[in-house]
């Protein structure tokens, strides 16, 4: 089928668990989709890990055949977003391969952050929005509460909003066919040279790189030569189809509608999300907008505890690679901890998935220093550094500025919380940036904060001052000049270079203070006193000891029973797995994090 007036392509956007892949499913049963046998909760979320955590990672696409009250058969197209903040600019592709968006709020909760972040990224994109107040099925569900926030967002009448439950399908037909009413086919020129956005694109180990691709203008063939514009790779299209949400190979995609290229490619960076695709030959000369190249903008030490591990993580990290192309790492050589790599990770949780997949599909042992963002540097001779590890931090006296990024931060919450969240973002060196009300007791909260702040402890706060009623999106919005030094650690006099991090001057003595304090209680008692100091350069601002240890953990055994004694030794020994040898001293894991901490002394 390839009449563009039959076809609606839009997405689903939602706050974190408002009931974005609930709807999904149920879209996907009511238009037989998915058969009841073939059905499992959430479909759409194929990864392993994503659906252990219950987030979306991956934007996935799937054709639907929805016959509609007026009795034509429309092609809707759902295309499926990332729900985190990690994943803005993959939102932002997905959407734009959409001219419609069905924004679900949970009824029993309200607007949250990231339903304003997804629904200015909507606006932005020019989509219609339909909104959906969802779990009506709940005792505690507020339609008439949560439709006049949303109606206050979108300039809607709040009887008109739709009352659904992705639970029970209740209103989902509904909106199905205000979806068909309401969102517009898609317009582009179905003659002309050939273009289409990569919206996602995944390795798969036997058939390459997945495109996931939406056609905005002519046709792609199977065979076509072709020519990703920003990146300029050229490959043949090997196959080319859609998803019901299996893969479905046809012979061509034309404008509007949405499907997959394998091209037989290994490199996810070869077709990178936010490309154009056009044929080699009489091809577009002008790309779609929007291409950006996502730069990582948290970056960790990972290194493996046993040295002999590195050649399996160097290998573990170019498999990730083929799949991420937002993932981007280097060799790093620690004196502390040997050899290993700095990573760079869209954000926290994209760095919290690399590693539990680092750990649990390729079993690595591995000890991740604290997090930091990039820093930028102007020497005293003009030169600019990029500095992505606190321990390369030049020497302060050829250091003329610094600069690190800022985000605007959005802080929703009931009202009562408004002091306490206010006092948190001033504590992290924010500075107010604007308040409005949602509803008489709902405000949204804007605050420009650095992201090196953000990275440590903030969302973690932020939700424990709030007991969790607040939600958070930020964006980056740039580079600022800020004082910064580097606190290092000295570990039995020794520098440690893994612990070493870039703080405000202002708070640098403070916080060097209830560091040393901290690991002085995680590091855990050696055979002799190991001093634990905090310095700015040459100058000491704090001193802790770690007492040797008297007792031997056999002792108790009195030598008698043999194996409670392996035992007790065997569960030593697990103990110290995530121990690293620093010099004379075992250092766990957790120490390296202590500065996380920091905020709940
Ligand atoms: N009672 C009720 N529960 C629902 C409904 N829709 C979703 N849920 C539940 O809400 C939780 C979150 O639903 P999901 O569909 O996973 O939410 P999501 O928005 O896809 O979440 P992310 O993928 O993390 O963005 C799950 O426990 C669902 O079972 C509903 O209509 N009624």
């Amino acid at each position: 089928m390839s009449d563009q007036s039959l076809i609606r392509n839009f997405s689903i956007i939602a706050h974190i668990d408002h009931g974005k892949s609930t709807l999904a499913d149920r879209i996907l049963e009511m238009t037989h989709t998915v058969d009841a046998r073939g059905m499992r909760d959430q479909v759409l979320d194929s990864m392993e890990l994503e659906r252990e955590r219950g987030i979306t990672i991956k934007a996935q696409a799937v054709r639907v055949a929805y016959t509609a009250k007026d009795g034509i058969t429309y092609q809707l197209h759902l295309i499926d977003t990332p729900g985190h903040v990690d994943f803005t600019y993959e939102v932002s592709r997905s959407l734009a391969a959409c001219e419609g968006a069905l924004l679900v709020v949970d009824a029993s909760q309200g607007v949250e952050a990231q339903t304003l972040a997804n629904t200015y990224l909507a606006v932005e994109a020019g989509l219609e929005i339909i909104p959906c107040l969802n779990k009506l099925d709940l005792p505690g569900a507020e339609p008439e509460r949560v439709a006049g926030e949303v109606a206050d967002l979108l300039g809607e009448d709040p009887d008109a909003i739709k009352r659904i439950s992705g639970k029970t399908g209740m209103g989902v037909e509904e909106v199905l066919e205000e979806l068909v009413l309401r969102v517009p086919p898609p317009s582009g020129d179905p003659d002309g040279a050939p273009r289409a956005v990569i919206f996602d694109s995944e390795f798969d180990q036997y058939r390459g790189v997945v495109a996931y691709i939406r056609m905005v203008d002519g046709t792609l063939k199977k065979g076509d030569a072709i020519r990703a514009m920003a990146a300029q790779t050229e490959a043949d299209i090997d196959e080319i189809g859609f998803f019901t949400p299996k893969m479905t190979a046809t012979d061509k995609l034309t404008a509007g509608e949405v499907g997959y290229v394998i091209t037989g490619l290994k490199d996810v960076t070869l077709l990178r999300v936010g490309d154009t695709l056009t044929t080699k030959h009489h091809g577009a000369t002008e790309a779609l907008p929007g291409y950006k190249e996502v730069q990582p903008m948290v970056f960790c030490g990972l290194f493996p505890i046993d040295g002999d591990d590195y050649p399996d993580l160097r290998d573990a990290l170019e498999k990730l690679t083929l799949n991420d192309a937002a993932l981007d790492w280097q060799p790093e050589t620690s004196d502390a901890l040997g050899f290993g790599f700095r990573v760079g990770f869209l954000g926290l949780l994209h760095m919290d998935i690399v590693r539990e997949r680092l750990e649990r599909e390729y079993n690595l042992e591995l000890i991740g220093t604290m997090p930091s963002v990039g820093f930028e540097v102007t020497l005293t001779n003009g030169e600019e550094l990029e500095v992505h590890n606190p321990s390369d931090f030049p020497d302060p006296q050829r250091v003329a500025e610094v600069r690190e990024p800022f985000v605007r931060a959005q802080m929703l919450m009931p009202k009562e919380y408004v002091g306490t969240v206010m006092e948190l973002c001033q504590e992290k060196r924010g500075e107010h940036a604007g308040m409005h009300y949602l509803s008489a007791d709902r405000v949204n909260l804007e605050y420009d904060l650095p992201l090196s702040e953000i990275v440590m402890d903030f969302f973690d706060q932020l939700k424990s001052r709030t007991r969790g009623y607040a939600s958070l999106d930020y964006e980056i919005t740039g580079m600022r000049a800020s004082n910064l030094v580097r606190l290092d650690v000295l570990l039995g006099g020794d520098a440690v270079d893994a612990l070493s991090m870039l703080v405000h001057k202002d708070k640098a003595y403070a916080f060097g203070r209830t560091l040393a304090e901290k690991l002085q209680k995680k590091i855990p008692r050696q055979q002799y006193d190991v001093p634990i100091q905090a310095a700015i350069g040459s100058n000491v601002v704090a001193r802790e000891t770690v007492k040797a240890f008297r007792k031997d953990v056999t002792a108790k055994c009195y030598g008698g029973d043999i194996s409670r004694k392996r035992k007790l030794l065997e569960r030593q020994k697990e103990g110290k797995k995530r121990m690293k040898q620093v010099g004379r001293v075992e250092v766990p894991q957790e120490a390296f994090l202590a500065v996380l901490e920091l905020g709940d002394k």
